[in-house]
């Protein structure tokens, strides 16, 4: 079911995710109901409803400071709301054991925050361990060495034994963290800027890596800036604003001029050109 609104913003918006609503939980990788969040005494996220569907592709797009990575953070478990539920993975935040839970989400971030120069086979295993550094005296087995190994194969990294992270170009950091990302065959990856910093092969490479990851029936959320970085098999997208929804569902539907337009405050024109966005202003 389709509801049309009116967006604080005065501009007309679809809400198009109410169809999903209807979903048991068992369907529903997140599902965020009144979410509100309060930082150093400032509410930054104001009454949040989405809900991700297992197997989908979202993109969650907005200004600066708009709150998209606090609301990524609420979607890995990371961070709890301040008022409303958060259910991740069929677990309500606040009533599960949040290790276990986070055993099932990965999350890909381009400010990964790793201090040592590892290589990179060691960069992928911290995947298991889910932590930044090695842990000491943690060794591997031979089947978690093995898939580390596969994954560093399948997304093109380590075939350089002495590549280390330090000097890792932006391209292979992002590459090995996904590899580290799937480590454990998780259920829910979280992007939080991927394609950061990379040149326009690195971010093709990229796009092409994301692209294939529905192939494992993992759901991702991906926050970008940039149209142009969407993989052509988003399935839905958010787009956000000043802490608040403007837009959610279905990619086509909710990446209109009218709901880009007053996401940025800015004329904007969409384009879907061979799969994939581009973004410009509008001239009338
Ligand atoms: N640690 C913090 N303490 C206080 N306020 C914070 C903190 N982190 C973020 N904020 C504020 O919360 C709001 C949302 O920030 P958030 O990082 O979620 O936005 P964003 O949409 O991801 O922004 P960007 O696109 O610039 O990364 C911003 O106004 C920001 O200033």
């Amino acid at each position: 079911m389709v509801r049309a609104s009116v967006s604080s913003y005065g501009h007309r918006v679809r809400w198009v995710d109410e169809a999903h609503a209807a979903y048991s939980d068992a369907v529903n990788a997140v599902r965020l109901a009144g979410v509100t969040f309060v930082r150093a005494g400032r509410e930054i996220l104001h009454g949040i409803d989405l809900t991700v569907g297992r197997g989908e592709q979202w993109a969650l797009l907005g200004p600066n400071g708009a709150g998209k990575s606090t609301l990524l953070s609420i979607c890995s478990a990371t961070t709890f709301p301040s008022r409303g539920t958060a259910r991740i993975l069929d677990a309500q935040m606040g009533r599960v054991d949040l290790r276990e839970l986070r055993r099932s989400i990965a999350v890909v971030d381009s400010r990964h925050p790793l201090r040592s120069n590892l290589p990179v086979l060691d960069i992928v295993l911290t995947g298991v361990t889910s932590t930044i550094e090695r842990v000491p005296r943690w060794e591997p087995t031979d089947d978690e060495r093995k898939r580390a190994e596969d994954l560093m194969s399948q997304l093109g990294v380590g075939e350089d034994p002495t590549q280390r992270w330090l000097t890792m170009s932006q391209g292979e950091r992002g590459r090995t963290l996904i590899a580290r990302a799937l480590m454990t065959d998780p259920e829910l990856l979280i992007l939080d800027e991927p394609s950061t910093g990379l040149d326009l092969a690195a971010r093709e490479r990229m796009i092409a890596t994301i692209d294939r990851l529905p192939e494992t029936g993992v759901t991702t959320i991906m926050v970008t800036h940039h149209f142009e970085e969407l993989p052509t098999r988003t399935t839905h997208a958010a787009l956000v604003r000043a802490g608040r929804l403007v837009a959610a569902g279905p990619v086509e539907e909710v990446l209109t001029d009218e709901n880009v337009s007053a996401t940025f405050d800015h004329p904007v024109r969409i384009e879907r050109i061979g799969g994939r966005w581009s973004a410009r202003t509008r001239t009338p």
